[in-house]
């Protein structure tokens, strides 16, 4: 399952683009902003897809009937580019745990690099539902190695990616690799640099929200 932001519209269009703006983006408050923006709005379309219960609530006039999430998914994202966007979603999943992950890009001299996963920090996720939120897919191999790492630990229910900006490869590298993850994207761009920077993405995600990585 895919569903690609830009091909519906409504005001989270107008968050991408702001992302992807080069003068909006200066702003890194608003940077942040728009990606926990973009996450609430993901939050909110992948509520659409999770099981709800009915119950009564006591109003001050008399009884609702109201309806509840189950249970609570569990949020995880990369660090660090990926904080902003899990902020929106917890903040409408505003009872959820969290899962932390560190992965980065290791450069060679050759220009090659290697993606290097070296902290997880999380609950049990036993049975859980999990989003993994990351806002740039480029060659998809962060997103696949941080994911194996969870699955190869816990027997996960359900899997949902997150993420501003894919490549067309990073969704290929995703679905041969994680067939089973539901896949919520803001859009899906065709090329990349060869530096593997998502073209005409938006840049660098994390030196935009956090300050140029030395
Ligand atoms: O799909 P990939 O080719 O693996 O690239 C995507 C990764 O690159 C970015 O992180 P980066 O390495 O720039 O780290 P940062 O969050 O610290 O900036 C981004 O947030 C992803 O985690
Ligand atoms: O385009 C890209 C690729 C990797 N990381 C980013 O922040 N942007
Ligand atoms: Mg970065």
């Amino acid at each position: 399952m895919i569903f690609n932001l830009d091909k519906t519209t409504s005001i989270a269009n107008a968050f991408l683009a702001e992302l992807r703006d080069e003068n909006i983006q200066k702003d890194s408050m608003r940077f942040r902003k728009n990606m926990e923006r973009l996450g609430e709005f993901f939050a909110y379309e992948i509520s659409k897809t999770l099981e709800f219960q009915r119950k009564e609530t006591q109003t001050p006039l008399g009884l609702a009937n109201t309806a509840f999430l189950t249970e609570q998914p569990v949020l995880a994202t990369i660090l660090r580019a990926g904080i902003p966007l899990h902020q929106g979603l917890l903040n409408v999943f505003d009872q959820a745990e969290s899962t932390f992950i560190t992965a980065y890009r290791k450069n060679h001299k050759n220009g090659n690099f290697v993606i290097q996963v070296e902290y997880i920090s999380t609950p049990d996720l036993t049975d859980k539902v999990v989003i993994m939120a990351d806002p740039m897919l480029a060659t998809g191999m962060s997103m696949v190695l941080c994911c194996k790492e969870l699955l190869n630990r816990y027997q996960i229910k359900e899997l949902h990616i997150v993420s501003a900006i894919a490549s067309t490869e990073g969704v290929s590298h995703v679905r041969a690799n994680l067939p089973k993850a539901k896949l919520w994207l803001g859009a899906i761009d065709e090329e990349m640099t060869s530096k593997s920077y998502i073209v005409p993405g938006l840049g660098d995600a994390g030196d935009l929200a956090y300050g140029v990585k030395q």
